[in-house]
């Protein structure tokens, strides 16, 4: 059995400079995260949370220690080579939907493959359908995003996430604007992705239910994890 995590942080820092103050939302983390798991991340307003999630998304770059996702060391790579990591390995999902207004869905989840030259307009089409129809939402492929309701919004949002096929899934508050029906919905979603597709899912919320969905919670406090005996996966070390 490969007991590799999919995400492996070792003393992972991150600082910022303000004015003459240094700030270091992220200090000195150490966590593992198995392939395939749905991992909730909560903790107070500032404790470094989306710090965290844009690390693990490419997004941003650590100061000092080691990120490995997916056996890619993210740590050792250009922006140009991280940006294009980030386009073929992970999806990210906000909390508010970020779609192309006069966009239809279907162009909205179509927009990441358009990067990709390789794909011929029946692949791209046939990847787009296949999205929208495993979110649920193939019947609403040509509306505009002001025409759904935010639960539909979301997938779609999950949909384009996930068009390109990415293991990796990020999702910032996924569920902070919708209803509680809606959002029960798309935590099943999400649930089912991580464990009927194997998609590694690392969710930040201020919810306790949300978090609840998830295989597992770790909480941040002015950026280090809370001590819990499973912060970090004993069987991995
Ligand atoms: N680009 C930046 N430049 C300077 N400071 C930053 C930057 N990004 C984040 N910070 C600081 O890092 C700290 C952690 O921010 P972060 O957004 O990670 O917290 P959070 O836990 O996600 O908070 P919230 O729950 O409010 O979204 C904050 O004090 C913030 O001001």
């Amino acid at each position: 059995m490969d007991t590799t995590p999919f995400i492996r942080c070792r003393q992972l820092s991150k600082s910022y400079q303000k004015g003459s103050n240094t700030v270091t939302p992220l200090q000195e983390l150490d966590l593992d995260v198995p392939s395939g798991e749905f991992l909730a991340l909560m903790g107070p307003s500032g404790s470094g949370k989306t710090t965290l999630l844009n690390l693990i998304a490419g997004i941003d770059q650590p100061t000092s220690g080691e990120l490995v996702v997916d056996g890619r060391n993210l740590t050792t790579l250009s922006r140009a080579d991280l940006t294009r990591w980030r386009s073929q390995h992970c999806g990210y999902i906000f909390q508010l939907y970020h779609l192309v207004p006069i966009l239809t869905a279907f162009e909205n989840v179509e927009l990441p493959l358009l990067l990709d030259k390789s794909l011929s307009r029946r692949e791209r089409h046939d990847r787009v359908a296949g999205a929208l129809d495993l979110v649920g939402i193939a019947d609403r492929a040509d509306h505009r995003p002001s025409e759904l309701s935010g639960g539909q919004e979301q997938r779609v949002a999950i949909a384009r996430a996930i068009v390109a096929d990415p293991g990796l899934l990020v999702a910032d508050e996924p569920t902070g604007d919708l209803d509680s029906v809606s959002a029960r919905q798309i935590l099943e979603l999400l649930q089912s992705l991580a464990s009927d597709h194997g998609k590694t899912i690392v969710m930040v919320t201020h919810d306790a239910k949300a978090a609840a969905a998830a295989s597992r919670t770790l909480h941040l406090e002015k950026g280090r994890l809370e001590e819990t005996p499973e912060a970090l996966a004993p069987q991995f070390d």
